[in-house]
């Protein structure tokens, strides 16, 4: 086993022992004794056969433990499947927790949009918590048939030397075809990650409610099929040369023990007629090739399970075992303090990789404390971006983000985050209740119904909401529905768009007494009414607190005390909306275009 392997099975040991040392014990003494059982029940046999064929000596103690063994031969394992069952879930319940735990741990974005590691990520999650649970059971069948194995080599040393020269000889072409088919195994299962995982990406389109309506309208339900089904044959396609190996190798395997054994067989017969070995020797011996080649072939199956539970697993250990993404500087604060001054962006550089271009190109920006201000851009400006960098999302490249003249790289980011509230532009609908919905945003007052309501009003979603059949106990989903409320309309409703912006702004204001309130197109979905009547509120709300507007819609940052505008990742204007007319530049054109789509073309 190479250091890697070792490790794993070490780390995997270490799980098992904190999740369940009992089990793990309990295991380990079962593998021996299933292990060990079938041996003495060959010696015990052969004791009571030439006491038979002898005459004279006691017969009922060896007859007992005979049938004791016969007992243990059946139950052993049954107790074993049981204990690895257990030990499984125990495990495997430990991992996940672990695995979660890593995930929630990465506080920034990146590792999420790499590639790689989100590739890592996906499988990790998807089979990484089978990985050491599987490696643990692996390895203990592959030593339970290693004991086995051992214990009738044993015995057939005793007998005849020779014979375990003969196995020992007939062992290696199979040692080899098997660790180099385990091998071709790993293989596969790495090569086939990224196939299996478009063949489930069109499934799972072809079953989307989400995907449903574009897959209708455009007819893609074919196209996805077929490329599905290609994914799947090629799949196939390996697997079938996979099974096909293994085939050859298990029956020249089966062939050659079937030589060996008859070898065998011819020999000791021959040997018991002249004397040389007893009736209990024959029947020991037989048991003994048996055994070894049984003994050896469960130690292959298992190294093979253990090769691909150890890729597995790797994926895992790359997941939990991952440095942090934003690590803490020497020196960072406990806590962020309150927003007293405001926050500072100066020269922030910014890119999503080396390899894309800079979204952001040295970008000077203050928001003062007590004051709104809004962000107007064009599309793909680096508006998002800006927010995502200020929530800490990531790290500018260049330069630095204050709060209160703290750098964000010495606040802890859960900390930094408490203090703002967002509405996403691609904010979450979760399969949830509606009070779940709002209460989310701040989860210390998911049960607090007074807060929900208030932050509904405030949104304008609160007389929708208390409208449903439950009230705000609805769920916003009818993904849930099971057979028996299919019927029950009460049991899940579909909000519309705008609606559920509605919500998604609601759950910003739960927290209420937050330093900095974001809104990223908060108005995207709504109907011009609501537009206007949310924005009031929201500015009557805003007033004299810290927020960042971005929006399309003029009408709605024209009252804000200060509005930015970000071209090619630079501010080039600011000033009040008064101002910025007054300067005719872009702000200008922007508010002017929109402002004379609203009205009627002049008569010629
Ligand atoms: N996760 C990402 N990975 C790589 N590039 C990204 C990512 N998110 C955004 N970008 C790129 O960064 C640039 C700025 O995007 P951003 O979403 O910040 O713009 P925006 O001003 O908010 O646009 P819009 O008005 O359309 O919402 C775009 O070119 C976009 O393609």
């Amino acid at each position: 086993m190479t250091a890697s392997a070792w490790g794993s099975l070490l780390a995997a040991t270490r799980i098992a022992r904190d999740a369940a040392a009992g089990w793990l014990v309990v295991r380990i003494l079962l593998t021996v004794a299933t292990g060990a059982v079938p041996v003495a029940a060959a010696w015990l046999m052969k004791v009571v056969l030439d006491r038979l064929a002898g005459g004279g000596q006691p017969l009922t103690g060896p007859v007992l433990l005979l049938a004791a063994a016969g007992v243990a031969t059946v139950l052993l394992p049954e107790l074993g499947r049981y204990a690895d069952a257990e030990l499984q879930r125990r495990v495997g319940l430990t991992a996940r927790q672990h695995l979660y735990a890593a995930v929630a741990r990465m506080a920034g974005l990146r590792r999420f949009e790499d590639p790689a590691f989100h590739d890592r990520l996906s499988l990790a999650a998807e089979t990484g918590p089978t990985g050491p649970p599987e490696v643990l059971s692996s390895s203990l069948g592959a030593a339970q048939g290693l004991i086995t194995m051992l214990a009738f080599l044993t015995t057939l040393a005793t007998i005849n030397p020779w014979m375990l020269l003969v196995v020992a000889v007939a062992a290696v072409p199979t040692l080899r075809a098997e660790l180099r088919l385990s091998r071709q195994r790993a293989g596969l299962l790495w090569e086939q990650g990224h196939a299996a995982r478009r063949e489930f990406f069109y499934a799972q389109l072809m079953t989307s409610v989400t995907a449903a309506k574009e897959v209708r309208l455009y007819g893609l339900g074919g196209l996805f099929g077929t490329r599905m089904l290609t994914e799947l044959r090629s799949l196939h396609a390996g697997q079938r040369r996979m099974d096909r190996r293994e085939l050859l190798v298990a029956t020249l395997q089966g062939l050659l023990g079937a030589v060996v054994a008859g070898l065998g067989l011819v020999w000791a017969v021959g040997a018991a007629r002249s004397g040389a070995l007893t009736v209990g020797d024959v029947t020991v011996f037989v048991a003994a090739v048996a055994g070894v080649q049984g003994g050896m072939s469960t130690v292959f199956v298992n190294a093979g399970r253990l090769h691909e539970a150890m890729l597995v697993f790797g994926h895992y250990r790359f997941v939990v075992e991952a440095p942090p993404d934003l690590p803490p500087r020497a020196g960072q604060l406990p806590s962020a303090p309150p927003l007293r001054q405001g926050v500072e962006f100066d020269d922030v550089w910014f890119r999503y990789d080396d390899e894309l271009p800079w979204v952001l190109r040295g970008v000077n920006l203050t928001i003062p404390a007590g004051t709104s201000l809004a962000l107007v851009g064009l599309n793909g400006a680096g508006k998002s971006s800006l927010v995502k960098l200020l929530c800490r999302f990531y790290d500018p490249d260049r330069g630095s983000i204050r709060w209160d003249g703290v750098d964000l790289r010495d606040l802890p980011p859960a900390e930094l985050r408490r203090r703002i509230g967002v509405v996403f532009q691609d904010f979450m609908s979760y399969d949830l209740s509606a009070a779940d919905n709002i209460g989310v945003g701040d989860v210390s007052a998911l049960d607090d119904l007074d807060r929900i309501g208030a932050a509904a009003r405030l949104a304008g979603v609160d007389e929708v909401l208390a409208a449903l059949p439950r009230g705000y106990d609805t769920l916003l989903t009818r993904v849930y529905m099971n057979a028996a409320d299919r019927d029950d309309p009460a049991s899940g409703v579909v909000l519309s768009g705008g609606q559920w912006q509605r919500v998604a702004l609601a759950r910003a204001l739960m927290r209420d007494g937050c330093d900095l309130l974001v809104l990223d197109e908060p108005s995207a979905g709504l109907d011009a009414e609501a537009e206007h009547e949310i924005g009031r509120r929201l500015a009557e709300h805003r007033a004299g607190r810290t927020s960042l507007l971005i929006s399309h819609r003029m009408n709605t940052v024209r009252d804000a005390d200060q509005i930015v505008v970000l071209a090619d990742g630079v501010v080039t204007e600011r000033g009040t909306h008064d101002e910025l007319l007054a300067a005719g530049g872009a702000y200008a054109r922007l508010f002017g275009l929109q402002a004379a789509g609203y009205q009627d073309p002049q008569p010629a």
